[in-house]
């Protein structure tokens, strides 16, 4: 009902916590899922990224995502959905300057670019802006939390939230902890994801965290397989949905994940470990990405979406 959701949207649990304010940087795939369920759960939202257009874009998508939920929440009552729907975007505003925004955030989330790096200067910018209490996070694959929070003299207000994609579907978040971390930063982590309606596990700040340790080589296992000729894509896909019961095949996902981010993931842990054959570089991934297609948000990847 209603009355039920503008409870949610002002929840007492939201108003007594630690961490009411919070500001997303980067309004891509995951960025724009990240600030959607912060907003639905009351949370007061900036998103930034680089552009007014790909922020315009963000919204777009961030509307398109909770039409979805309503048709299915609010069936019988399309109004009521509508209503939703606006109270959710009310809590949601854009920026393309951080520096300025952060000044009155509890949490900073971080969602761009898998590159170590850009995310250190990022956060090395926010850290001499951002105030004192304010908790930084990074919603990386792949890089090592202590590395990123490197860049900045909050060790201790540093850590990791993990999110999956599509962010308003996955249920599971990872929390990091990494050798910084303060025992009161990870609590206040835990608290803001169950705030969110998600399920939390605790991480240890090593590569790929749990679930990535172990998707990441199913995949390119799963790539190479192809690559030898021993199965076609739709096969490998169809195989592992009725074989081994997951919702997409690895072709699908890596398509739905992006290229770009998977390339990535792997070459930075093939520099780490270039002995190890479970990271090395697959010819036909860099292919695709050389060529742009990266996946259902260009349109093609391993498989065409126009
Ligand atoms: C090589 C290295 C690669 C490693 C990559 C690692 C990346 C990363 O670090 C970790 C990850 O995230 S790993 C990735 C982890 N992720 C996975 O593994 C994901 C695996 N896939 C899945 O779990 C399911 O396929 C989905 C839940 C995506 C879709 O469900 P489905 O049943 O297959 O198909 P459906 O018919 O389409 O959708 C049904 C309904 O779901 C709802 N809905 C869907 N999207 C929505 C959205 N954005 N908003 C709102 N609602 C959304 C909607 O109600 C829709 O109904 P509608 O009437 O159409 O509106
Ligand atoms: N795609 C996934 O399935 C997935 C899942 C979990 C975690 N991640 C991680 O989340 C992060 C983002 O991935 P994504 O898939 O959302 O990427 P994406 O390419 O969809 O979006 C990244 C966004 O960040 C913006 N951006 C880049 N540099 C910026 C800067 N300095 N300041 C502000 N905005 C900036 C870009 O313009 C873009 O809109 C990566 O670290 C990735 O590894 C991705």
């Amino acid at each position: 009902t209603v009355s039920s959701i503008t409870r949610t949207l002002c929840s007492s649990a939201v108003r007594n916590a630690a961490i009411k304010h919070v500001t997303v940087i980067g309004g891509g795939l995951m960025g724009s899922g990240i600030a959607q369920v912060a907003a639905v759960t009351g949370h007061s939202v900036v998103l930034v990224d680089t552009s007014e257009d790909i922020l315009k874009n963000s919204a777009k998508n961030i509307q398109g995502s909770l039409k979805r939920v309503v048709k299915k929440k609010f069936a019988d009552k399309p109004e009521a959905g509508e209503e939703f729907v606006q109270k959710v975007m009310n809590n949601i505003s854009t920026s393309t300057d951080a520096a300025s925004v952060v000044q009155k955030t509890d949490l900073v989330v971080e969602a761009i670019v898998e590159n170590l790096k850009v995310k250190q200067a990022l956060f090395s910018t926010l850290d001499k802006v951002a105030p004192a209490h304010t908790i930084f996070v990074s919603n990386t694959s792949s890089l090592p939390i202590a590395d990123i929070a490197s860049s900045t003299a909050r060790l201790d207000r540093f850590g990791g939230l993990h999110f999956f994609n599509p962010v308003p579907m996955m249920k599971l978040v990872e929390v990091i902890k990494a050798a910084g971390t303060s025992q009161q930063t990870f609590d206040a982590l835990l608290d803001f994801t169950k705030a969110l309606g998600k399920h939390p596990v605790s991480c240890k700040d090593t590569p790929g965290f749990i679930v990535n340790r172990l998707l990441v080589p199913y995949m390119l296992e799963a790539v190479r397989l192809y690559e030898r000729g021993h199965g076609s894509k739709e096969d490998i896909d169809v195989a592992m949905k009725l074989g081994a019961g997951y919702p997409m095949g690895p072709f699908e996902l890596l398509d739905y994940v992006g290229l770009d981010t998977s390339k990535f993931i792997i070459d930075g842990w093939y520099e780490k470990e270039p002995e190890n054959p479970l990271f090395a570089p697959s010819p036909l991934l860099n292919k695709l990405v050389a060529e742009g297609k990266l996946g259902k948000k260009t349109g093609e990847g391993f498989y065409k979406y126009k």
